[in-house]
């Protein structure tokens, strides 16, 4: 199968140094990919590269099989992926004005709006919530509006940068559960940068340990986490240390 994403020779340089160098990294339609590494290691440069919010400094990225142009993605294209960041971008209006801003933007007709409005408020668990100021929401609820934006325009492809860290334990395992069967049942290719072992573990299809900018091992999850190799090894061990404590 061909892959929907593909980056070949990628580098991304700052000054005379080297701060990501990925020769080859392919991405299937649906899969869950995850990115762990330390802090520094390139994780959210790549995640900005993938979703051409930074262009590299060499390479070339095939999204279904067309090299994207280096600088000017269309809107159109652009369109076809969501990106979720750790802070969540809430406007000052209600759940429901949220969650439908980006249909508004494109122009949907407003008994389609209501529709999936109210489809993926209730796919959140946040219907209740639909008249409420988002300002003035708990950070769980924050975030599952951020996700409804972002699934509401059905992305081809979705990156999320660490987007659950700010919740608490409780929060972030009902959260997702319930993230993860949706994005299984829409078929959403998903890139997850996280630096929870947990998270990952439960996420994702394939995980990339990304050390010093470069991919260090990338596989199953399960193969990754229970045989890392070289530099991904004391990484890793240390990560588990921090869940058996
Ligand atoms: N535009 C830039 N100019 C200069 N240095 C940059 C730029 N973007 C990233 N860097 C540097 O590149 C390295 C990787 O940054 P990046 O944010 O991708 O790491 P990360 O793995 O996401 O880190 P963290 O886990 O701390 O979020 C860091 O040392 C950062 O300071």
């Amino acid at each position: 199968m061909n892959p929907i994403i593909r980056l070949e020779d990628i580098q991304f340089n700052k000054k005379d140094s080297m701060i990501l160098s990925v020769p080859n990294l392919s991405i299937t339609q649906g899969e869950i990919l995850g990115i762990m590494g330390p802090n520094g290691a390139g994780k959210s440069t790549l995640v900005r590269i993938l979703s051409c919010l930074q262009a590299p400094t060499k390479g070339r990225i095939y999204y279904k099989s067309v090299e994207l142009p280096s600088s000017r993605i269309s809107i159109e294209l652009r369109r076809r992926w969501a990106v979720v960041l750790q802070q969540t971008l809430i406007f000052d209006t209600t759940v429901f004005q949220n969650v439908a801003a980006g249909l508004k933007i494109r122009k949907v007709p407003r008994a389609q709006i209501k529709e999936k409005v109210e489809f993926w408020l209730d796919q959140f668990g946040i219907s209740h919530l639909a008249k409420k100021n988002a300002h003035h929401l708990s950070g769980g609820e924050a975030q599952r509006v951020n996700l409804a934006r972002a699934l509401i325009l059905e992305p081809e492809v979705l990156y999320l940068d660490e987007p659950f860290s700010a919740l608490d334990f409780p929060t972030k395992v009902k959260l997702l559960k319930d993230f993860k069967s949706i994005i299984k049942d829409t078929d959403t290719t998903t890139i997850f940068v996280s630096h929870d072992l947990t998270e990952i573990q439960f996420m994702t299809d394939r995980l990339a340990i990304l050390m010093n900018g470069e991919i260090e091992q990338i596989g199953l999850t399960k193969d990754v986490v229970n045989n890392p190799i070289n530099r991904s090894a004391p990484f890793i061990n240390e990560m588990s240390l921090h869940i058996e404590e």
